[in-house]
């Protein structure tokens, strides 16, 4: 039945209404929100009918946008996207108690990142609760994440609050998220299929709004790492809620850009006034002696504190500087200590891999990394890990799995790069006796089904062939794999890891990986940052040091010298780890005293900051000269391939012209 026009009508101006606004009311009053935001439901649905002409009986269901369309709105935000993690997942923490998804969408409400204890089941996601799917108001009618976008206010929609009858099954709590300008940036929703009580929805809404503020000036503070920081708060108590007015300030002292906590949304300073002019003209600030900032990491900053007056009214309020240490890590990171020069062998994990917390090290997005990883290991959600090569894929994939409740379970790797084309099928899923000729007589099983109770690691995804996607997506989706054949079916049940150093999202969007595949594989996201971009890429280099050191059994592994750490630490190490590593190997195999000295360090090292780092080898070396490199690796073609500077898939196809093969 059509229920346009007066029926319709009749249900926009019957809805019992319920929601909470008004953002930068502190005093929640549940039963006064209430009354005062009545109308933003009411005014949404009357949105819905005359201005977006929504049909109530004619909704088609969720929309996913295209690849392409997630792609592009999702780029600009991956900073906010990361920075918003951790945020989700303490919220999603304090919801635990009921069945959750928070959804972070852009501004036109695309939701990029999809998050919950357990992903979203078939019901939310047939309702839309899904990455990719779009919620803006003039489409999806009135909704948590929609109607806060159109509004610009925090917003609860309860059941059949929803404009399509599609949506009633959600209770969805939003609210903006808002840019330093006071403009939208983004939208955070929780929604749950359960019915919840008012007072309940109250508590979320409130826990929403919170989020979102954490959000904001996390963003802000990670957009200005660089910057000092000035903080003017009214009083200590907000300042320790860390919601007043934040200024990141040039060079000259003068502010670049201004957060206010306060008031997010319709921000009260004038910022023509004071951007870029000095402080003085609108500020009079009496500064005390250094000691850390309330709520803050003390490690992270140094810090000034005062007492501002601001120029007009005179309000007194409590300032803070901060300026962060990190600004001057970030070009060269600062040296350890020499104690910390002294060579600490990592801890390794139960399979004599290097363990989750070693591998985040102390860098703050493998810290963000491995606190996602811990929080949803066993959540059966694949990961997809992308970084550059040797950053380190696998180690952080085994780590993964020895963090899991299947980490006495098989860790099964297959590299899609490396097995050819004609023989990757049936290494993935086995085969029946008999079934080709050189097939082996007793059959095989594949490594699809070896992994079985454990974790499959698929490294260099992006190169499996298109037409083993559609086998691998259908091994996914039903839990068995057919080996080639047979028609019988062997049930599988493993956690699935990929690994890639190619844009796969790109790849999908163009046609060169399937889209279904990548939206399942892609359950979380993680990239693994290169080592030139490491905060902490002096402990990674002792670490490595030691490592080698140990695997050498060395009694007592020389130290580097200050020189030699300078060389390193100022290399851009395209092979990351894996070059790391070798030049480690490299540098204690030709040291016979006590400290290694730069003359000890391999010559394909740059040792002078003027020289740039090789832009990678296009064309093959000889034969002879491919075969001395793969000697001198012991045929690890990998470790060949960073010696070289190439991608082990340039290594292979140079193998393959010129028939090199490893010697029996
Ligand atoms: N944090 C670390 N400290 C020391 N060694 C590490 C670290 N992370 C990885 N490695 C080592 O670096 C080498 C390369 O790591 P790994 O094979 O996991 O990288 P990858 O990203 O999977 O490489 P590829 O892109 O070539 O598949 C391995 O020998 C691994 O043990």
């Amino acid at each position: 039945m059509n229920e346009t026009g007066t029926k319709q009508d009749e249900l926009v101006k019957s809805r019992d209404l319920a929601c909470f606004s008004n953002f930068g009311d502190a005093s929640l009053q549940e039963e006064g929100l209430r009354s005062q935001c009545a109308h933003l439901i009411e005014t949404s649905w009357e949105r819905c009918v005359s201005e977006y002409k929504l049909d109530r009986s004619r909704h088609k269901g969720p929309e996913i946008v295209t690849a392409v369309e997630y792609r592009s709105a999702a780029d600009p935000l991956d900073l906010l996207t990361h920075v918003a993690r951790p945020h989700i997942e303490r919220l999603l923490g304090r919801l635990s108690s009921s069945p959750y998804v928070v959804m972070l969408s852009d501004p036109n409400g695309i939701a990029l990142d999809v998050l919950g204890d357990s992903p979203p089941d078939k019901a939310m996601r047939r309702m839309g609760v899904c990455t990719g799917a779009l919620w803006g108001e003039d489409f999806a009618g009135t909704n948590g994440i929609g109607t806060s976008l159109a509004t610009r206010s925090p917003v609860t929609i309860h059941r059949d609050q929803h404009f399509f009858p599609s949506y009633e099954g959600l209770t969805c709590t939003a609210a903006p998220i808002f840019g330093s300008d006071g403009e939208i940036i983004a939208a955070l929703d929780a929604s749950s299929i359960a019915d919840l009580p008012h007072e309940m929805q109250f508590f979320i809404l409130d826990l929403v709004m919170r989020t979102t503020r954490h959000i904001e000036r996390s963003y802000f503070l990670e957009r200005n790492r660089d910057r000092t920081i000035l903080r003017v708060e009214a009083g200590l108590a907000r300042a320790e809620e860390g919601v007043g007015l934040m200024l990141a300030l040039g060079d000259d002292g003068c502010p670049l850009e201004i957060y206010d906590g306060h008031r997010p949304g319709s921000p009260m300073l004038d910022r023509q006034r004071i951007i870029g002019n000095p402080l003085s003209g609108f500020l009079e600030i009496t500064w005390q002696d250094a000691s850390p900032p309330p709520g803050e990491n003390a490690d992270a900053f140094v810090e000034r504190i005062g007492i501002a007056h601001v120029k007009d009214t005179g309000q007194p309020c409590f300032a803070s500087m901060i300026t962060p240490k990190r600004r001057r890590s970030l070009g060269k990171p600062a040296k350890p200590s020499s104690q910390a020069l002294a060579v600490k062998r990592p801890t390794l994990g139960k399979n004599g891999g290097l363990d989750l917390d070693t591998l985040a090290g102390r860098d703050p997005v493998m810290g963000n990394n491995v606190q996602t990883v811990r929080k949803l290991v066993d959540k059966r959600l694949p990961i997809l890990l992308h970084g550059e090569t040797g950053t380190g894929k696998e180690e952080f994939a085994r780590g993964i799995h020895e963090a899991g409740r299947r980490a006495n379970g098989p860790f099964v790797v297959i590299d899609c790069s490396s097995i050819p084309e004609n023989l990757i099928e049936s290494e993935l899923f086995g085969y029946e006796a008999g079934t080709f000729t050189g097939a082996r007589r007793g059959g095989r099983t594949g490594r699809i089904a070896e992994a079985n109770g454990g974790t499959l690691f698929l490294d260099e995804i992006g190169d499996m062939p298109l037409t083993l996607q559609t086998r691998l997506l259908r091994v996914l989706a039903e839990g068995e794999v057919v080996p080639l054949g047979t028609a019988k079916p062997i049930k599988v049940d493993f956690n699935v890891i990929c690994a890639t150093h190619r844009d796969l999202a790109e790849m999908a969007a163009d046609g060169r990986f399937r889209q279904d595949l990548y939206y399942r594989l892609a359950g979380i996201r993680l990239n693994l940052p290169p080592l030139r971009d490491r905060a902490d890429r002096a402990d990674v280099i002792l670490g490595a040091l030691a490592i080698e050191a140990a695997q050498m059994e060395f009694d007592a592994p020389p130290r580097l010298s200050d020189e030699a750490l300078e060389i390193l630490l100022a290399q851009t190490w395209p092979g990351n780890m894996r070059e790391l590593r070798l030049a480690m190997r490299y540098a204690l195999a030709c040291t016979n005293e006590a400290e290694i000295a730069p003359e000890r360090l391999p010559h394909w090292l740059k040792t002078g900051p003027e020289k740039k780092c090789e832009a990678p080898r296009t064309t093959a070396p000889a034969a002879d000269d491919l075969e001395d490199v793969l000697m001198r690796n012991d045929w690890c073609v990998s470790d060949a391939a960073s010696e070289l500077n190439v991608s082990r898939q340039t290594l292979y196809r140079w193998l393959k012209r010129q028939n090199i093969e490893r010697p029996e």
